[in-house]
C-alpha cells in the first residue's frame, strides 16, 4: 500500500485530478469532501487529505510516502523530503510588497517590519540577500491587512494575479521565489517501495503533457 498526502484547500482538485487522469486512481477523491482517508483498494493507494502546511511533517516522518505541496512551504519549513517533481499546477510567487509608491522610503528605513506568513523565508531573505535584520510579524492568512493597518511596513506573501495586492492599495517591490506544486517523497519509501518510481513515472509523464 502506497500513502499519499493530499492537500485540502486550493491544490486538492488539481492535486487529485493528477492522480485520476494518470489512471492511478478511479476514485472521485475530491468528491467524498469530509472523508480524511480515502483508500483505492483496487490500485493499493492511500489519500489522506491534509492541511497544505503538514503535508511534509507526513512525508518527513514516513506517514505518507509521497505529498503534494507547494514550492512555498517547502522553502519555508526545510524538511528532510525528497523533492522529485515539479507538477506544473498551482504556479504563483513569494514577493516582498508593501504600499503603493513607498518602495524607497521603506526599503531605507533603518527598522523595518515585516508581516507575513513565511517567517523562515523573509528572515533568509532580508538576513543573506540585504544583510539585515528585520522584525517579523507572523500572520496566518489576510496577510495584506498588517501594512494597511499599520502592524507592518511590507509583507512577504504569495502572489498569482494580483488582484488582492492592487485592490488593497499595496504593489510587489521584489520577487523573491516562484512557485508550484511539486511531489516530494519519503527518503526510506522511495528506497524501499518499487511502486513509488511507477508512480512518479505515471505523474510525470502526466506533467509532461
Ligand atoms: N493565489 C494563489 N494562486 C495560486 N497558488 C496559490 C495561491 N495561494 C497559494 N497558492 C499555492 O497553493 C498552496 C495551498 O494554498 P491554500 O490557500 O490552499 O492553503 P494555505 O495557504 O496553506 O492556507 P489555509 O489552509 O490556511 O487556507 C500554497 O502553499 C501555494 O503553494
Ligand atoms: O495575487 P492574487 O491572485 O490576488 O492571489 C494572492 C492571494 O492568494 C493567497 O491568499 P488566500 O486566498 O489563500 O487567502 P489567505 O490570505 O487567507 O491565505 C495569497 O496569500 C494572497 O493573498
Amino acid at each position: 500500500m502506497i500513502t499519499v498526502a493530499l492537500p485540502k484547500g486550493r491544490l486538492a482538485q488539481e492535486a487529485a485530478r493528477l492522480f485520476i487522469n494518470s489512471s492511478l486512481t478511479t476514485i472521485d477523491i475530491i468528491q467524498e469532501t469530509r472523508k480524511l482517508i480515502i483508500e483505492d483498494e483496487s490500485s493499493n493507494i492511500r489519500f489522506l487529505m491534509v492541511k497544505p502546511f503538514d503535508v511534509p511533517t507526513y512525508v518527513e516522518y514516513g506517514i505518507a510516502d509521497m505529498g503534494i505541496v507547494g514550492k512555498d512551504v517547502l522553502l519555508e519549513q526545510g524538511k528532510k523530503v525528497y523533492e522529485l517533481l515539479d507538477l506544473g499546477i498551482g504556479k504563483c510567487f513569494i514577493a516582498l510588497a508593501g504600499p503603493k509608491g513607498m518602495k524607497e522610503e521603506l526599503l531605507n528605513k533603518s527598522e523595518k517590519t515585516i508581516a507575513t506568513k513565511f517567517p523562515n523565508i523573509t528572515k533568509e531573505y532580508f538576513e543573506n540577500v540585504l544583510g539585515e535584520d528585520v522584525q517579523i510579524i507572523k500572520l496566518n492568512g489576510s496577510v495584506e491587512l498588517a501594512p494597511i493597518l499599520g502592524l507592518s511596513d511590507m509583507i512577504v506573501d504569495i502572489v498569482e494575479s494580483g488582484r488582492t495586492l492592487r485592490e488593497n492599495g499595496l504593489e510587489v517591490y521584489e520577487k523573491l521565489y516562484d512557485v508550484s506544486a511539486r511531489l516530494i517523497i519519503n527518503r526510506a519509501s522511495l528506497k524501499l517501495k518499487n511502486k513509488i518510481e511507477v508512480i512518479v513515472n505515471h505523474l510525470e509523464r502526466m506533467v509532461m503533457q
